[in-house]
This record gives C-alpha cells, structure tokens and sequence, in this order.
C-alpha cells in the first residue's frame, strides 16, 4: 500500500479503535481515529481518506445514518460497517445501504487488514489517479482538440486530465453553446471507455412522453405505434458514456427512473418485464442551477447528488474574449474547408470588434457568424461592414472603447490609485444624474414616464431631481 492511503475509524469505543490503528499501521496503511461520525463528517468536507471503517451503534449520527450520506455525497467512498456478530438485521441494513463490507464484532484482526486492503483497492480503481506528467500529457492532447487560452479553460483541460482514467460521473455547467458536448466528447475520449459508444441525448429537444422510451427503449407493442422492439438510449451506449444534455429538463418520473438505473445497473424496456443490464458511465450537462431546482422541487435532491460527484464549470465566451479571435479563425478555416471555397480572415478592426461583443449565443454563435462570413462576405479580408447585421446593431458606434462597465472601471482603478477616498459619494450622484438626465430625455421631460422607465415611483424622482439641483421644471404628463 502506498503512503498516502489512509483509512478513517469511526467509533464511540475507545479500544476497538485503538486495535484497528495498531493493526493497519503495522500494514503501512495510515489511520485517522473520530470518536463520533459527526466528526467524521466535519472532516470530510476539508480532505477524503481511501476508505471508512464505522461501528454501526454510535450516540449521535450513527453507522447507517453515515453510511446514507456517504452514498449520496462520496459514492466512491467504501464504507465498512461493523457491527455485533448478532446482529443480522443491522448486516442486511448496511448491504442495502450499499455498505463496501460488513465486519462482525468481535473480529479476526486479518479479517479486517484483508478487507480494508480489498476497499482501498477498489476505491483506487474507481478513482485512478495519474501522476502530474500523465494529465499535462492529456492537457496538451485536449487543448488540440478544444480551443481555450483563458484560465477559466485551462482549468477545464486540467480537469479533463485529472479526470482521465476514471469513470466517475461528471456533471458539466455552461450557458448553451459554450461546448459543453465537446467537453462530455473529449471526457469520454481520454476515459477507459474510449473504444466504447459516446451517445448524447438533449432533454430539452425531446417530447417529455418520448423521453423514457428513448433512454430506455421500449417492446414491440409498448404503446401505440411500438412496431418494434426498440434499444434505447442507455443500451447503445454500454460499455461506454451517455451524455445526458439539459439534465435539469428531465421530467420527474424519468428522474426517479434514472435514479434506479444508476443504483441498480438495470433497467426495464418500456413495456418490458425482463430487466437489462448496463455498464454506462454518466455524464451531464445543465445550463440551469441545479441545486436552485433542487430547492423548487423540481429536481430530486438524491439524483443531483449522484450526479454532482465532479462538477466542471465552462465559461460564457463574454467571459473568455481573449479565445475569441482564435476561435474565430477556427471556424473560419473550417467553413471554408467544409464548404471548400477560399479561406478568408478578419482585419484587426473586424476582430477587435467581435472580441467586444456580447456573444449570448456563446462559442455556437461564433462559429455559426463565421460560417455566414465564408458564404456572405464579399472580399478574402473581413470588414466590419460586411458583418452580418444584427452583430452590427449591439455595439452602439459611440462606444469604441468597450463598455461602460469597463469605462467605469477604468476610472475607479485610477480614482483609487490616485487616494481619493469615499469614492461612491462622488459617483452615486454622477451616475443618478445621468440616468434622470437621460430618462427624461426619452420623455420629453414629462416626469411620470420618465420614473416608468427608471422603475422608480414618481415621488423619489421627484425627491432625488430636487437632492441632486438638477435643473428641470416639471411638464404636464
Ligand atoms: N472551445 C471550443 N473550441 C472549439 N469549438 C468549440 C469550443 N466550444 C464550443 N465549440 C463548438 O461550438 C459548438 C457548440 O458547442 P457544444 O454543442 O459543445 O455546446 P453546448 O454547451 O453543449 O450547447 P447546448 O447546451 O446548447 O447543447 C460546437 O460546434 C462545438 O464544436
């Protein structure tokens, strides 16, 4: 066993624990004593030890207690229970719990080094960890395949190494568009499952009385229109990843249906009686706050934790603009590839201007705007005017230098370089005038309208035109 491994023991008896730590240490395996799982559980939100070995009757949370939370936040985790050679009900209770083993008390001292050695092993298979050469060798491969400079993607590659070898499940946030597929993709590429199906299916582009039938196939006869047996979804992908898109648009029978599938390994065809089994790896995907769905109810709290085990966050491309002109060149090859006319590339004020730009559509809208370019755009160099017009129409022309959020930062930082001090008493006034100002512009002064468009009742205008001396006489509404 290597140094780093260690095992935590969790009971209220003094000597059993004392007995355990003696044993393993003698084995080279490292021990970390908790006199109650309460404790235990503080401790795990900081660092994660290999394997868990807890008495079953403990005053505060007890043993299966622990063991339930386990399951739903460390699954990985093997758990040991101990408990009274007696007592078979508290046996039967932590199997089903999904306890790694059961250990009866008194025990056999090689009994437990043996299946201690067993838990660490399969928690190292679950989790392969590679050495830091290995996933720089992966990081390298993936930035190849995913274009991203920006630290947030770089992050994202590192993840993409850390994670390779494992098969654990992976949920992946991201606003559309931002390649959350490419990710799931190179994930499944650099897993153990790479000779095996990648099968993505978007939940959102689904009819929600199509989607069961779709994860999980359905008999000849199932339904109306059933004329055949049909594989679904998680039997083609077997073996290997099923990429499950928009997540948070499962409906809540599919939930509880998959919820089953990924604690038992099988499944029933829709109609169907025998069950299947599979081998999938999970990975999701969700542009929506999942926990914030947890707390609506309408996502169910155990499912999102077996699918947060990892979670790997993907900027919005506004936030990465520095990819962007590289992004762009991408696409623009490749357009021009797929299509197999000249290539053509942007003037530095063309690719100023799309790296200044909102991008809600995100890396998706990029790339589609680059293929409207190949087929639209006249010359072989880009012009800003020869942009599609709708990108023309969000950067107003009076704003060359970005947007007033970055003008207002700029004159912050240098405010505050210079030693001003009690910096928003001199802004806040500035800024609600030039929002008065500009409001009752639109309105041709008239007060009213001009407090709908600030959403500010009447009366606070009027006080705050008075606060700041603005200089308007009221107009008939
Ligand atoms: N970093 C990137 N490098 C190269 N291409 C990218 C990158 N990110 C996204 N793309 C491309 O942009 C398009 C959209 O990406 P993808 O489908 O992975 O987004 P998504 O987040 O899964 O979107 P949705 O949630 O709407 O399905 C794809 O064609 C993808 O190849």
């Amino acid at each position: 066993m290597t140094q780093q491994e260690t095992v935590w023991i969790v009971d209220d008896d003094r000597s059993i624990r004392w007995v355990l730590e003696k044993t393993l240490e003698q084995e080279g395996i490292q021990c970390q004593l908790f006199d109650s799982a309460d404790n235990l559980v503080k401790m795990l939100s900081q660092e994660q030890p290999s394997a868990i070995i807890s008495d079953i009757r403990m005053p505060g949370m007890d043993g299966l207690a622990l063991l339930e939370k386990l399951q739903k936040e460390h699954p990985y985790l093997p758990v040991i229970i101990m408990t009274a050679h007696s007592d078979l009900e508290s046996a039967v209770a932590s199997y089903q719990g999904g306890a790694f083993e059961y250990l009866p008390k008194p025990f056999d001292v090689e009994e437990a080094v043996s299946l201690v050695k067993r838990a660490i092993l399969h928690h190292r298979k679950s989790m392969p960890s590679l050495d830091e050469t290995e996933v720089a060798e992966i990081e390298a491969q993936v930035d190849k395949e995913i274009i991203g400079e920006a630290p947030a993607m770089q992050e994202v590659f590192r993840a993409i190494g850390r994670l390779a070898n494992s098969n654990i499940t992976v949920l992946i946030n991201g606003e559309s568009g931002t390649g959350k597929e490419l990710v799931a993709q190179a994930l499944h590429r650099h897993s153990p499952r790479a000779a095996n199906p990648f099968i993505a299916l978007n939940m959102a582009a689904i009819p929600h009385d199509l989607i069961e039938s779709e994860l999980f196939g359905h008999e000849k006869g199932a339904f109306t229109g059933a004329n055949t047996q049909r594989r679904g979804r998680f039997e083609q992908a077997n073996g290997g990843t099923l990429f499950l898109d928009e997540i948070g648009d499962m409906p809540a029978e599919t939930q509880t249906r998959l919820l089953r599938v990924l604690a038992d390994g099988e499944f029933y065809r829709v109609g169907g009686h025998t069950p299947v089994k599979v081998d999938v790896r999970i990975i999701a995907a969700t542009h929506q706050n999942l926990e914030g769905l947890v707390t609506k109810g309408s996502f169910r709290e155990d499912l999102f934790h077996r699918l947060n085990v990892i979670r790997v966050h993907l900027p919005k491309l506004a936030e990465r603009r520095e990819d962007i002109p590289k992004l762009a060149r991408h696409f623009l090859n490749r357009a021009a590839e797929e299509l197999a006319v000249e290539p053509k590339f942007l003037s530095k004020e063309t690719e100023n201007y799309l790296t200044r730009l909102e991008w809600p559509g995100n890396v998706r809208q990029l790339e589609n705007t680059c293929r409207w370019i190949i087929v639209m755009a006249s010359g072989r160099e880009v012009l800003v005017e020869d942009l599609p017009p709708e990108l023309l129409a969000s950067i107003p022309s009076e704003q060359p230098f970005g947007s007033w959020e970055d003008a207002l930062k700029n004159f912050v930082d240098s405010a505050l370089a210079s030693g001003q001090k009690g910096i928003l008493d001199d802004i806040v006034p500035k800024f609600e005038r030039i929002m008065i100002e500009t409001a009752l512009a639109h309105t041709a002064g008239r007060r009213r309208d001009a407090s709908l468009l600030l959403g500010w009742g009447r009366n606070t205008l009027t006080r705050k035109i008075k606060e700041l001396g603005i200089d308007h006489s009221e107009q008939e509404d």
